[in-house]
């Protein structure tokens, strides 16, 4: 390895502001018991922790840290490798990325929720902070975090928390999009910005040209790099040691009353809403009255604790450290992210909230069996105590029924948002074309924003004399050899280039502005093709801007489907409008009559098809009489006319309205 020495050199090169002058006025005793990485094995993942014991960390013996990174360059497999190495889980648990924790977060191998994790480790590495084995024990709070960019929301509440942040990048991949966007996150943040370059295991890796790149980009000297394998273990000792000498320690002071951020909240059907929070002045514990300076409202504290790593009462949370709340908070709409929670009575400063959370995708979302709106409305309720990030309201749809207008993060969101009901909750739903947030101007020079095409009937009354769209700007990574093919595909998009750089030799960085309807469907998955699946992609929201907006119908037998409306740029609209229809009449099933498939601009016919009549017999094909296999085929059609929906005569299954999603845009 380039060596500890190198390393412990660049350690005490880097900001090391110690803890707050006016901390702690406890007394520092070595909690032996916590020394985890020389503990016995029976001790390792010991997870009974008392409060008198938590006092024994003031915060300059805490260390809260974030890792980030792109997509699958290997944070959750390093928190694992850290939660072992401080005995915090059993090593080999069995269970890997051990804080993926939702059944979509292993069936995608995605982080969608951040998750946080304390952790006690001694340092015997010298730093320029420890001596080796005389050095103090320290309480570590890791935040695991997603690295999609839908799930951004997240990283940015976590680092909120945070003094540093691992910046971890893969040795063969080198920096990409979300590399970029997350370091940017982490050093508007202020952080402390550890670089780990991991994989390093891998024939392909180049770490001297990560470095390199980290240089470029950041301006990050290739000495502060750590280089790490989290498979093999390899290089994981320099980790910790640098997190300690690196990261600063949480500020606040010790003697003031109570007051904490919430970053997060989720419902337990067992023990009501559960509040993380990080401390930031003073100490909470089991029986105090905390206040929401958001609402006002006054709880006591039930219970109290750590996550290390899963619930871990205490009775107590001091100064700097990160853990959970448990009051009476009846459901999560009172326990609002970036709240401060303060001391009962006391006047304080509420601590800086987070940036509202802006929905980039809306779509509608409705039972699939019109009598389960009950059962869907439950669930959405459900899910959404822990997913507050979901906007949910009511609508009507004549050719839906009741359901929901919901608001996303972005389209893997909204994905995971149904898989969740229907995996956590069984909710059969169907969704329809996702939309973004139009603003139109009427003649009156009233706006509205619009999130529902369907709505914009209502006002047909009135002129529209203006509309705006949103739009991001897109970061691109990709080698050099596919500039031609992306630049084309983003001016397709009717993007606006920005920037075109090359970050080495071999790759080139694309900003682009981009209309958001324009990247909601399908964009990431026709970048991932043009460029043999090299490309990688980030966004951040931007501006409105002025746009040719029209509405676009579709009609089964002249009846316009209200679910089926899109909002659309007019000269994409005959495509698109000829690809829906052309799907629609793959998609529905012939009837007894004849279907007539319309894509319509107001009273305008832009696109036609006609499915043929003809009656469905299940049991053409069955010769013979054997009553148990005719039983089963009519049994199965019955079960396929529950998912389909009625519009007006017109049965059409639950699949085409999944399959319209794939042509809402254009391509
Ligand atoms: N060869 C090698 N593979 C690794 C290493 N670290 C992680 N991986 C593998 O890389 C893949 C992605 O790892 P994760 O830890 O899930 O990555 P992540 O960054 O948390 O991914 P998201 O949560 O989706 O953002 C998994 O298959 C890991 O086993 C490493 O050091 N070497």
């Amino acid at each position: 390895m380039a060596g500890a020495a190198a390393l412990r050199r660049a350690a005490r090169r880097v900001i090391r502001p110690l803890a707050n002058a006016s901390a702690p006025s406890r007394t520092l005793v070595q909690p032996e018991r916590f020394l985890s990485s020389q503990a016995s094995p029976e001790h390792r993942g010991r997870a009974v922790v008392s409060g008198s014991e938590l006092g024994l960390y003031p915060p300059e013996r805490i260390r809260n840290f974030s890792i980030i990174a792109h997509v699958d360059h290997g944070k959750s497999t390093l928190a694992d490798r850290l939660l072992e190495l401080t005995g915090t889980i059993q090593k080999g648990h069995g269970q890997p990325q051990y804080l993926d924790k939702l059944q979509v977060e292993r069936e995608r191998g995605i982080t969608v929720k951040a998750q946080t994790a304390t952790m006690f480790y001694r340092n015997t590495v010298e730093t320029s902070e420890s001596h080796g084995t005389d050095s103090p024990s320290y309480l570590l709070n890791l935040i695991d975090t997603p690295g999609h960019v839908d799930f951004s929301y997240e990283v940015s509440r976590s680092l909120a928390a945070c003094q540093g942040a691992l910046l971890v990048v893969d040795a063969a991949q080198g920096v990409q999009a979300q590399t970029i966007a997350n370091f940017y996150l982490a050093f508007e943040s202020n952080l402390s910005i550890i670089p780990v370059i991991n994989k390093i295991d891998q024939p392909t890796a180049d770490p001297d040209n990560v470095k390199a790149q980290l240089k470029r980009l950041f301006d990050i000297d290739p000495s502060e790099a750590l280089l790490t394998s989290a498979k093999t273990g390899q290089g994981l000792s320099q980790v910790l040691p640098a997190v300690i000498d690196r990261i600063p320690c949480p500020p606040g002071s010790c003697d003031s009353p109570v007051r904490m951020l919430l970053l997060d909240s989720y419902y337990d059907e067992y023990k009501g809403v559960i509040c993380h929070v990080a401390v930031v002045d003073g100490a909470m514990r089991k029986g105090d009255k905390i206040s929401s300076a958001a609402t006002g409202r006054t709880y006591e504290v039930f219970d109290v604790g750590i996550m290390h790593p899963e619930l871990t009462p205490t009775g107590v949370l001091y100064t700097g450290q990160v853990g959970y709340v448990i009051t009476g908070m009846r459901s999560t709409k009172e326990a609002r992210i970036g709240d401060t929670l303060h001391q009962a009575k006391s006047i304080v400063e509420p601590l800086p909230g987070f940036k509202p959370v802006r929905h980039m995708v809306f779509s509608g979302v409705y039972p699939a069996d019109g009598s389960d709106f009950d059962a869907l409305s439950h669930a959405i309720e459900k899910l959404t105590c822990n997913d507050a990030s979901v906007s949910v309201t009511k609508e009507t749809s004549t050719a839906l029924g009741m359901g929901f207008r919901c608001g996303f993060l972005g389209l893997l969101h909204m994905d995971v948002f149904h898989q969740r009901l229907e995996q956590e909750y069984g909710a059969q739903v169907i969704s329809t074309i996702p939309t973004v947030p139009y603003i139109f101007e009427y003649g009156d020079e009233s706006k509205v924003q619009v999130e529902n095409p369907a709505a914009l009937a209502s006002n047909t009354g009135k002129r529209v004399t203006a509309c705006w769209e949103p739009t991001v700007i897109a970061t691109i990574l990709i080698p050099s050899e596919y500039v031609g093919p992306v630049i084309m595909l983003c001016s397709e998009r009717r993007g606006e280039q920005l920037e075109y750089t090359f970050i080495d030799a071999q790759r080139a960085l694309l900003k682009y502005r981009i209309p958001l309807r324009e990247i909601i469907v399908d964009f990431y998955n026709e970048l991932k093709s043009i460029t043999s699946g090299y490309a990688t992609f980030d966004y951040e929201d931007s501006e409105y801007q002025k746009s040719d907006l029209v509405k676009m119908d579709i009609l089964l037998n002249g009846q316009p489907v209200d679910a089926m409306a899109t909002i659309i740029h007019n000269q994409k609209a005959q495509k698109v409008g000829r690809e829906l229809v052309d799907k629609l009449k793959k998609f529905i099933e012939r009837q007894m009559f004849e279907i007539t498939i319309q894509a319509a601009i107001g009273s305008k016919i832009i696109a036609r098809e006609t499915l043929s009549a003809m009656r469905k017999n299940v049991l053409a094909k069955c010769y013979g009489g054997d009553i148990t296999r005719k039983k089963k085929l009519l049994e199965k059609q019955k079960e396929g006319k529950k998912r389909m929906k009625r519009v007006g005569s017109v049965d059409i299954p639950q699949e085409a309205f999944h399959e319209l999603l794939k042509v809402s845009n254009s391509k």
